[in-house]
């Protein structure tokens, strides 16, 4: 049985579907809000004919614990009777999950190694989308979120995107918009011929690769939307997961708690922070425990906008030896706590819950890199090679021998963690003044899930700040003896 992770992070038209959906406005929760009336709408199909369609299809029951109603965020699962902890709450059968090798062959040929499986996935929703109700998934995607429910950062206007400047989830919009349009180009150029899928626009596109990635996960056919628990909405502290069971070719999950009929059960997509819940799926939690901060690492990376980096000065004399220095011991692609590899050149910091603790939170690569820029003789460079030979090959892993020179090194972070600190202030003040227009309601719940992301990310720089303060006062005490 494999732990099958969402798909976020594989970097890889508007119209109505259905002319008898009707919308249903669902007023958030948030207290903050309620004077804004913040919607979302939901298609007003009936769910009730949802699960028992899907089971027709796959010959097989899926769930008798869960059905489909209408929540705070879209559609949502909710126990049909009483769920007790262990329960195995749905079962997805394989021959109703849609993947990339869902593709007609026919254009499955025509398209080149730069279009991914999100891509893939994509594609086939938006070719049953084309054949509207002659599709044989026709009532799956008619329960796909519309466009204006969607609220990933890469559909935020520019006005919009402001509002998250300071975070580097900004850049990374950005470099999302560019790749997707990429994509969207070779496939519009490989399926020119292609009448079912030759209108496809860029909005098209983006909306369909949005949907599969918040709604997918990665399987052995590399991307699967499983309908009906693809319904499942976040609790970022939940246990429950989707497991993928290869052997008996299907998906399922397990409840991890109690539930009383009637209660909103929901799952964990991933150890997710705010920023990529925003990237990938469009939305935040008011707090959310898994928040961090990107540092661009220095000058390597030159990004225009890029708010957050670490340089080395450039009136700095060994300049040209730390760089080198730096791009020598580059290090290695690392696993993130979802089991993605990190391709960032960055370093990212999480909370530090408590400020005397061990350095959890400080990445060890970020500290090392502040020893390296605080050198200021060649020597104390060369000692810092000469001691990574003679350990694990690691640049500066190993506090320096002599306090002082350890206490200069995080000062240059704290410094630099300060003036992030007083730039996030900046912008969450600002934000504060950014009048939301009265009559769009998207625009507040925007600000308000900027807000969440900022405030996330200062309490994280602010836990940083707090644990660099403690460790330096401590290394100063022991000089003072
Ligand atoms: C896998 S789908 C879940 C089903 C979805 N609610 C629907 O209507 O189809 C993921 C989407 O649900 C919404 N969502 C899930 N959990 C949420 C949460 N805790 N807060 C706000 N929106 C959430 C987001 O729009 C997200 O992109």
């Amino acid at each position: 049985m494999v732990l099958s992770v969402r798909i976020t992070k594989l970097w890889c038209s508007q119209r109505s579907l259905f002319a008898t959906s009707h919308r249903l406005c669902v007023k958030l929760p948030f207290s903050s809000l309620s004077k804004s009336k913040v919607s979302y709408s939901v298609n007003e199909e009936c769910d009730d004919d949802f699960l028992p369609w899907l089971e027709r299809k796959a010959g097989v029951e899926i769930s008798s614990a869960l059905s489909i109603a209408k929540s705070a965020y879209g559609r949502s699962l909710f126990a049909s009777k009483k769920i007790r902890t262990g329960d195995c709450i749905l079962k997805v059968p394989y021959n109703v999950q849609i993947a990339p090798d869902n593709l007609l062959p026919k254009i499955r040929s025509l398209l080149g190694d730069e279009v991914g499986n999100v891509a893939k996935v994509a594609i086939v929703i938006l070719f049953e989308q084309k054949l509207n109700q002659d599709s044989e998934w026709a009532p799956y995607i008619g329960r796909l979120p519309q466009l204006g429910e969607m609220h990933n950062t890469i559909f935020w206007s520019e006005d919009e995107l402001d509002m998250v400047r300071q975070s580097s989830l900004y850049q990374e919009t950005v470099n999302k918009n560019i790749q997707i349009e990429k994509v969207f180009l070779a496939i519009k150029q490989a399926l020119e011929h292609i009448p079912e899928v030759d209108h496809i626009t860029l909005k098209d596109f983006m909306r369909a690769y949005a949907l599969v990635e918040s709604r997918a996960w990665g399987s052995t056919k590399g991307v699967s939307l499983i309908p009906f628990a693809d319904f499942f909405n976040h609790d970022g502290l939940s246990k429950a997961v989707v497991l993928n069971d290869d052997d008996k070719q299907l998906s399922e999950a397990f409840a991890d708690r109690d539930y009383a009929p009637s209660e909103e059960v929901l799952i964990r997509y991933g150890k997710f922070p705010n920023a990529t819940l925003l990237l990938d799926f469009g939305f935040t939690l008011p707090y959310n425990r898994h928040d961090e901060v990107g540092f661009m690492k220095f000058a390597v990376v030159v990004y225009r906008d890029v708010q957050i980096h670490i340089d080395i000065p450039d009136h700095d004399p060994l300049h040209e030896m730390k760089l080198e220095l730096l791009q020598r011991h580059r290090l290695p692609c690392i696993k993130d706590v979802n089991g993605f590899n990190s391709s960032r050149d960055s370093f990212t910091i999480k909370e530090i819950k408590c400020a005397g603790g061990k350095g959890k939170g400080i990445p060890q690569s970020l500290r090392a890199f502040a020893r390296i820029l605080s050198c200021s003789t060649p020597q104390e460079l060369c000692g810092l090679v000469t001691e990574a030979e003679q350990n694990d090959g690691r640049l500066a892993r190993h506090p320096f021998r002599n306090s002082s020179q350890e206490i200069l090194a995080h000062k240059i972070l704290l410094s630099e963690i300060t003036r992030l600190i007083e730039e996030y202030n900046a912008s969450i003040e600002s934000l504060e003044h950014v009048l939301s227009p009265p009559t769009c309601k998207r625009f507040a719940l925007r600000k308000k899930m900027a807000q969440d992301l900022l405030v996330g990310e200062l309490r994280v720089l602010e836990s940083a700040s707090a644990w660099l303060k403690n460790y330096c006062a401590t290394l100063t005490s022991t000089l003072n003896l």
